[in-house]
């Protein structure tokens, strides 16, 4: 609770904001104030909520380096900003994004998993469960901009997304590679990533554990579109507009009616998932495999 409050997403004024940042940079306002009537900026230590309320577009920028990895903090700070956003009636759209070089984000922060009691497994999963959930049922039209790699939970945050867009390049990759790590997708994210591939390429992926590159994901379906990096925000921003082009209501229920089975499933059985989670990860030999996976993350720099 204690975090939860240090890291409350406290939403401000962008007027004031940039007022205060003028002042105290000691420089005259280099924007005219109208510009930010519309904004609301909100910053917690992991994601950065910038929502301008003039076009109904919530731009969410993961800034936890050096990978975004999904900490309690995180995952905190994201169902936060995420209650707050679907709350706002002038918000309709969120894309997400990073600011971490390279990275959009490398998943489940393995820390989190590794040498914790099952108390705190109970807790992280319970969060993991509430990110996915959040966003899979949300109400806004959500647009994944990859732009960099994604893989595991980071690849969760693009597929439970409407819409994916990639940076076009071959050395950033995307995936769910749970297995080669030595844990395993839950049901709700395999069902998610069936939806999107359909099954057979579905099981080849989470057997073997792939993390494909951008232009191997636009192949499969795993993204939607692949764009210069540097277009990616644009491109997010651009397709936003033609998904609100289609009235939220009927897009809202048909979003919803596409999406019920998978929600109504995790619903029922999200309980007995922490606990097989907090069973799993924490077997001996599960946390032999994390100890190897991580020692082999660290070792890529020595
Ligand atoms: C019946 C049984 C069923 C029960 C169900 C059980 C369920 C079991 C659990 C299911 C969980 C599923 C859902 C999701 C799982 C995950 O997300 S697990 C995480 C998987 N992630 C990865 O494998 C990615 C690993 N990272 C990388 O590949 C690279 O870091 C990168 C993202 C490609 C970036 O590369 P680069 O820019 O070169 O950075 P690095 O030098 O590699 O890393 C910088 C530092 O960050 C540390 N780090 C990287 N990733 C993580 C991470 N995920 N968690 C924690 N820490 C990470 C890395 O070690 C470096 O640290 P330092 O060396 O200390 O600087």
């Amino acid at each position: 609770m204690a975090s939860v409050l240090r890291h409350s997403a406290k939403f401000t004024s962008g007027i004031s904001s940039s007022l205060a940042a003028c002042a105290r940079n000691g420089t005259a306002c280099a924007f005219p104030c109208h510009a930010f009537r519309h904004r609301n900026s909100s910053t917690s230590s992991k994601i950065r909520v910038d929502l301008d309320s003039s076009t109904g577009v919530a731009v969410m920028t993961l800034q936890g380096p050096p990978v975004n990895s999904m900490c309690m903090d995180f995952l905190t700070d994201f169902a936060i900003s995420m209650e707050k956003l679907e709350l706002d009636k002038n918000c309709r759209g969120l894309i997400l994004t990073s600011a971490v070089p390279k990275v959009f984000s490398a998943g489940l922060d393995i820390m989190e998993m590794y040498g914790k009691g099952p108390e705190h497994a109970t807790v992280f999963w319970r969060a993991v469960q509430e990110m996915w959930f959040k966003l899979y049922s949300s109400n806004m039209v959500t647009i994944a901009a990859v732009n960099g790699s994604s893989p595991a939970g980071g690849c969760l945050l693009a597929l439970s997304s409407d819409y994916r867009i990639m940076a076009d390049n071959p050395r950033y990759v995307i995936g769910l590679n749970e297995a080669q790590v030595g844990i395993v997708a839950p049901f709700w994210l395999k069902d998610n990533m069936v939806q999107t591939l359909g099954h057979r390429q579905t099981e080849k992926s989470l057997q073997l554990a792939q993390l494909y590159s951008a232009p191997d994901a636009l192949k499969i379906g795993l993204v939607d579109k692949l764009v210069p990096e540097e277009k990616v925000l644009s491109t997010a921003t651009e397709t936003m507009a033609k998904w609100f082009s289609i009235p939220d209501h009927s897009r809202q229920i048909t979003k919803s009616m596409m999406r019920k089975q998978t929600i109504d499933k995790f619903l029922s059985n999200r309980e007995t998932d922490i606990n097989n989670f907090a069973n799993f990860v924490t077997k001996d030999s599960i946390q032999k495999s994390l100890g190897t996976y991580l020692a082999k993350l660290k070792k890529k720099k020595a």
